[in-house]
């Protein structure tokens, strides 16, 4: 939806109007949650903005169908997301979950509240000051489950920027923990690794 949004009506009509203003909104608070990482980082507020994180935003609809036999199979399986942020919205199914201390915790779906991931590229440039979340979405029988996912991540532009770590955030004690790569690099090599829930993330190690 940005930086290059589609035509309007290659969108589906029954959701266009809503897709778009919806995709404002999450842009105007995606800029917000920017500028309070970069605080929480001790950088300027407008760092991470200054480096285009906020400008780039992919609109993802998730329709899980009911599953008859929820225990053989999974809704979503365990992995990371490749971006820098995700804001997530889901349904009132639930089924979300997230690995913390070596177990899965449920993420409750709270009515009018939204989920915001870390993803790999955040933590990545923060050298680990950042984590990005592991996660994974359980079948189940109740229903069909819906989720809306927006990820900030500059790829669907065609461009040739590197990022890494973060210069303000390395020194002599904590050095650089990874190799700078582009965004669409790095999308790639973890779109395309096997699927093994293992971060692509251990590629760009130093
Ligand atoms: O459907 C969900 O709640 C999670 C979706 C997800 O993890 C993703 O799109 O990366
Ligand atoms: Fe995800």
């Amino acid at each position: 939806m940005a930086p290059s949004p589609p035509p309007p009506e290659e969108l589906p009509e029954v959701c266009r109007d809503i897709q778009i203003e919806y995709s404002n909104q999450v842009m105007k608070l995606g800029l917000v949650l920017f500028q309070l990482l970069s605080e929480a980082l001790k950088l300027d507020p407008n760092h991470l903005a200054d480096m285009d994180l906020d400008k780039g935003l992919a609109f993802f609809g998730h329709y899980y169908p009911a599953c008859p036999q929820p225990d053989l199979t999974m809704g979503g399986a365990k992995h990371s997301d490749y971006g820098f942020l995700t804001v997530l919205l889901q349904d009132e199914i639930g089924g979300l979950q997230i690995l913390h201390d070596q177990q899965w915790v449920d993420v409750p779906p709270t009515p009018g509240a939204l989920v915001i991931n870390i993803g790999d590229l955040l933590q990545m440039i923060s050298n680990d000051k950042l984590k990005s979340v592991e996660h994974r979405v359980l079948a189940n029988k109740k229903g069909p489950r819906v989720s809306v996912a927006c990820f900030f991540s500059t790829s669907i532009a065609p461009l040739t920027k590197k990022y890494g770590p973060i210069k303000e955030l390395v020194s002599d004690d904590n050095p650089p923990r990874y190799r700078e790569t582009t965004v669409h690099d790095y999308i790639q090599y973890s779109f395309y690794k096997e699927v093994d829930g293992v971060s692509g993330l251990v590629h760009f190690k130093l």
